[in-house]
C-alpha cells in the first residue's frame, strides 16, 4: 500500500497532465482556425460550464471606472478598509507616506491575497491589475504604455451571496469611509482677505494642516459633562438618516461661554479630532457684506466645524449693546451721540454684514448645502448676545465653560505632571473650593519651568498662585464692601453740609 501510492499518484498526475495538453492543443487549434464569431461562442459556453461547476462569486472593484479619470470612491474605501483590517494577516504589504507626512500607512501589496471574516463566512480579497493588451506587446518599442488598471476582487461561496452583496459589502464601504475620514490631512481655513486677493483668487478661504494636539481626555473639566458633550458630538455625527427623517439640514449649533481661559478655543480642537472634521475660522470682521458670507459658507466642505470666536466682539450683533449705545444717545444731548459713536464697535465701519446676515448663514437655505456641519459660536458675554442668535435651533447645545473645578485640576495635573495622586492634593483642594481659578491659570503653574522643577515644586507654585488669588479676591471684596457703605455716607455728608450752610446764612 504504501508502495502503491506514489505510483498511484503519479499516474494520475500523468493522466491530468495529458488531459491538460489535449484541452490546451484543441484550444489553440480552434484560436488559430475558427472564425472569430465560433471562437466568442466557444469561449461564452466555456465560462457558463465554468460557472456551473464553479461555487463562488467574484466582484471585481476597479480604480478607475468608465472615461471619467476620477479615482473610484468604491475602491478608496476598500484600499482603506483592507489597509486597516488585513495589513496584520497580509504577508506582502507596500508601504505609502500617508498624508500628514508623518507615518508610513501600509497596504496589500498586488497580487497579494487575504481573508477576512463576515458573521462566520470567510471571503477572500485579491489586489490586483490588468494593462491592455496592446500596451503589453507595444512595451519597449516606442509605443505608449496604457495605463495600469488596478482592481480589488472579492471571492465568496454563491451560498452567501445575499449577504456578501447587501450587508458585507454596506459594511465595508462604511467602514472604509470611516477610516478614509480619520486618515483625511484636515484643514484649519480662515478666511483672510489680503491671501484671498494675491494668491487664491478662486477661493475666499487660506488654509494650513490642522494639528491641534487637544482632545476631550487632556480637558480639564467634569467628567460627566465632558461625556454629555462627546456622546453629544458622536450622536449628531451618526444621525444622517435621522436628519433627513425629519427634514433638517444635517448640522448642530454650540455655544461655548464662559471667561477667558477656560478651555471654549481647546475645546473646539478638541471636538475637531473627536470626528476628524476640518476646522472653519470665520472672522466676521474681514467679510465685506451678506453676500461674501454666503459665498464662504457655500465653500465650506461637508464634515467641517465653522467657527467664529468671540462672537460680541466680531460686530455688532449684540442686540442690548446697540439698545444701550442707542439710547445713551437718545437721552443724552450731543456730547452723548459723540461718546455713543465712539463706543460703536470698530468693525462695524468695514464690514456691512447683518445679524440678519448671519441668521440666515445659520439656517437659511444656504446653511442647508451639503452634508454634516457644526456652527460654534464662542463669547465671553452670554448676556450681550442677541436672544435670537442663540436660541435652539440655532445654538442647539449651550456649554458653560467655567472656573477650574478639583476634577479639573486633577486631569492637567496627569497631563501635565503624570501625577494621580499627591499629599499636596488635599490642600489643593480645599483652596480650589475657596478661590476661583482658569485652567489655564492652572495649566500654566503645573508647566515646569526649568528641568530642576519637579512635580512638587509644580503643585507648591500652583499653591502660592491659589493663595495669592485669594487674598486678592478678598482685598477686592473689601474695597467693594468700603465704596458701597461711602456711597451710603454720602447723602447724610450733603445734608450736613446743608444744615451747615443754613446755620451759616441764618440772619444774626
Ligand atoms: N479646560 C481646559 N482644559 C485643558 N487646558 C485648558 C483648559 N482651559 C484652558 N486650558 C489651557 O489654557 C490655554 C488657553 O485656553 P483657551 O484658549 O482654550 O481659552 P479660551 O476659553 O478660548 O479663552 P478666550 O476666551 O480668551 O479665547 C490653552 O492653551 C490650554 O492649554
Ligand atoms: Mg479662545
Amino acid at each position: 500500500m504504501v508502495v502503491m501510492a506514489p505510483r498511484t499518484m503519479a499516474e494520475m498526475m500523468t493522466t491530468v497532465g495529458s488531459t491538460m495538453a489535449s484541452f490546451m492543443f484543441a484550444w489553440a487549434i480552434i484560436r488559430q482556425y475558427c472564425p472569430y464569431e465560433l471562437r466568442r461562442f466557444l469561449e461564452k459556453c466555456g465560462h457558463r460550464l465554468a460557472s456551473f461547476f464553479y461555487p463562488y462569486i467574484r466582484v471585481s472593484i476597479h480604480e478607475f471606472t468608465g472615461t471619467r479619470l476620477k479615482r473610484s470612491e468604491a475602491y478608496a474605501a476598500v484600499e482603506a478598509y483592507l489597509s486597516a483590517n488585513s495589513s496584520q494577516s497580509a504577508k506582502r504589504l507596500k508601504a505609502e507616506m500617508g498624508k500628514d507626512s508623518k507615518k508610513l500607512v501600509l497596504s496589500m501589496d498586488e497580487y497579494e491575497k487575504v481573508t477576512d471574516e463576515f458573521q462566520g463566512v470567510k471571503v477572500t480579497w485579491l489586489a490586483s491589475s490588468k494593462t491592455g493588451g496592446s500596451a503589453q506587446r507595444s512595451m519597449g518599442y516606442g509605443y505608449q504604455q496604457e495605463p495600469e488598471k488596478r482592481y480589488y476582487r472579492l471571492t465568496f461561496h454563491k451560498r452567501y451571496r445575499e449577504m456578501m452583496t447587501e450587508a458585507y459589502l454596506d459594511h465595508v464601504m462604511k467602514k472604509g469611509k470611516e477610516i478614509r475620514v480619520k486618515n483625511r490631512q484636515r484643514k484649519l481655513y480662515t478666511n483672510d482677505q489680503t491671501y484671498k486677493w494675491s494668491i487664491h483668487k478662486h477661493t475666499m478661504w487660506s488654509h494650513i494642516p490642522f494639528e491641534h494636539p487637544a482632545t476631550f481626555e487632556t480637558m480639564a473639566m467634569e467628567t460627566e459633562k465632558k461625556q454629555e458633550i462627546v456622546e453629544d458630538l458622536l450622536t449628531f455625527s451618526q444621525s444622517k438618516d435621522f436628519y433627513a427623517r425629519i427634514g433638517k439640514a444635517w448640522k448642530r449649533g454650540y455655544l461655548l461661554y464662559g471667561p477667558p481661559g477656560t478651555g471654549k478655543s481647546t475645546m473646539i480642537a478638541a471636538m475637531a479630532n473627536l470626528l476628524s472634521y476640518h476646522v472653519y475660522d470665520l472672522e466676521l470682521t474681514a467679510v465685506k457684506d451678506n453676500t461674501d458670507l454666503r459665498k464662504l459658507l457655500i465653500e465650506t466642505t461637508s464634515k467641517s466645524i465653522i467657527v467664529i470666536e468671540d462672537i460680541d466682539c466680531s460686530l455688532d450683533l449684540t442686540g442690548q449693546r446697540k439698545k444701550t449705545t442707542e439710547k445713551l444717545a437718545e437721552d443724552k444731548n450731543e456730547q452723548g451721540k459723540k461718546e455713543a459713536y465712539l463706543k460703536e464697535p470698530k468693525e462695524e465701519k468695514n464690514t456691512r454684514v447683518t445679524l440678519s446676515g448671519l441668521l440666515n448663514f445659520i439656517d437659511g437655505l444656504w446653511s442647508a448645502s451639503g452634508g454634516e456641519r457644526i456652527i460654534v459660536f464662542t463669547t465671553n458675554y452670554v448676556e450681550k448676545l442677541d436672544p435670537a442668535l442663540i436660541r435652539r435651533g440655532r445654538m442647539d447645545k449651550h456649554i458653560e465653560l467655567s472656573y477650574c473645578s478639583f476634577e479639573g485640576f486633577k486631569v492637567l495635573a496627569k497631563n501635565y505632571l503624570r501625577v494621580e495622586a499627591h499629599p499636596l492634593f488635599e490642600l489643593i483642594e480645599r483652596l480650589m473650593e475657596e478661590t476661583k481659578i482658569t485652567p489655564a491659570d492652572v495649566a500654566e503653574t503645573l508647566m515646569p519651568k526649568s528641568p530642576r522643577e519637579d512635580a512638587e515644586k509644580c503643585l507648591s507654585n500652583l499653591i502660592r498662585a491659589l493663595e495669592e488669588a485669594k487674598k486678592e479676591a478678598a482685598l477686592k471684596k473689601a474695597k467693594e464692601s468700603f465704596s458701597a457703605k461711602e456711597s451710603e455716607k454720602e447723602p447724610e455728608k450733603e445734608d450736613q453740609l446743608l444744615q451747615d450752610k443754613q446755620e451759616a446764612e441764618k440772619p444774626l
